[in-house]
């Protein structure tokens, strides 16, 4: 287990790829991440959003263009987490709130995935994801432009600049131009010929010619929400 008091985030900086970023392994342990999934699923049936590809639970409200009505994350999202992100200083940056008040949690099955998206601007350009019970191949791809983008067929037809293998226990977090430039996916595949793939954040002891066998996979998606509404600002003051 990494010692987090005395590391730096700068110690798990992915190197050869734009900027910026982080990999860490190992970041929550095993019992934590089974804590973390009973609670997801023990949430309300109607928490869950199902899409064509994936699930997803909305934490922290839902962001628009106005702004979020701020609800408070629960404590089961923050407790083994943010001391880790207040110590590791990864939104600290971020002017108005030093720690994320938004997560999305997505659940893949074996086959499914996303497709090549940004984040967009509802969020302060730090995202820091952690992997629960099935590692994934993340593939970043530059942006193109939108003349180009209008010529292509088919957006799956990208190829990827490079993908970063995510392990169960992991956080990986996105800045910068890798937040600002990039577009990030996730293949719809059971299996993963790592050979077929420009990883660029292998461990020694991981074999570079591996075929690993997907299972389902529930990611913690945090993020900062700068534009928050306060709820209650109509309430008349007594
Ligand atoms: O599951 C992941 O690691 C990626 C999720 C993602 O890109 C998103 O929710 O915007
Ligand atoms: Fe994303």
């Amino acid at each position: 287990m990494v010692d987090f008091d005395n590391v730096n985030l700068k110690d798990f900086k992915i190197e050869n790829i734009p900027d910026s970023g982080f990999y860490i392994r190992d970041f929550i342990s095993e019992k934590e991440e089974q804590e973390l999934l009973n609670k997801v699923y023990s949430a309300p049936k109607p928490k869950w959003v199902t899409l064509k590809n994936r699930r997803l639970q909305n934490w922290g409200g839902k962001p628009t263009e106005r702004g979020m009505i701020a609800e408070p994350l629960p404590s089961w999202l923050k407790d083994s987490i943010f001391s880790k992100f207040s110590q590791l200083e990864i939104f600290n940056n971020c002017s108005k709130f030093k720690l994320p008040n938004h997560c999305l949690i997505n659940e893949y099955e074996s086959g499914q995935g996303i497709m090549p998206h940004e984040d967009g601007p509802f969020y302060y350009p730090t995202v820091a994801t952690v992997s629960l019970n099935s590692y994934t191949i993340l593939d970043l791809y530059k942006r193109r432009t939108e003349e180009k983008l209008n010529l292509e067929q088919n957006v799956t037809n990208f190829i990827p600049e490079f993908s970063l293998l995510l392990e169960p226990r992991s956080l990986l977090v996105l800045q910068d131009d890798l937040y600002k430039t990039y577009l990030h996916g996730i293949e719809e595949r059971k299996s993963d010929n790592l050979s077929q793939k420009n990883i660029m954040n292998l461990s020694d002891d991981v074999n570079s010619d591996a075929i690993l066998e997907r299972s389902t996979r529930v990611s913690l998606t945090y993020r900062v929400v700068e534009k928050v509404m306060k709820v209650g600002i109509f309430k008349k003051n007594t």
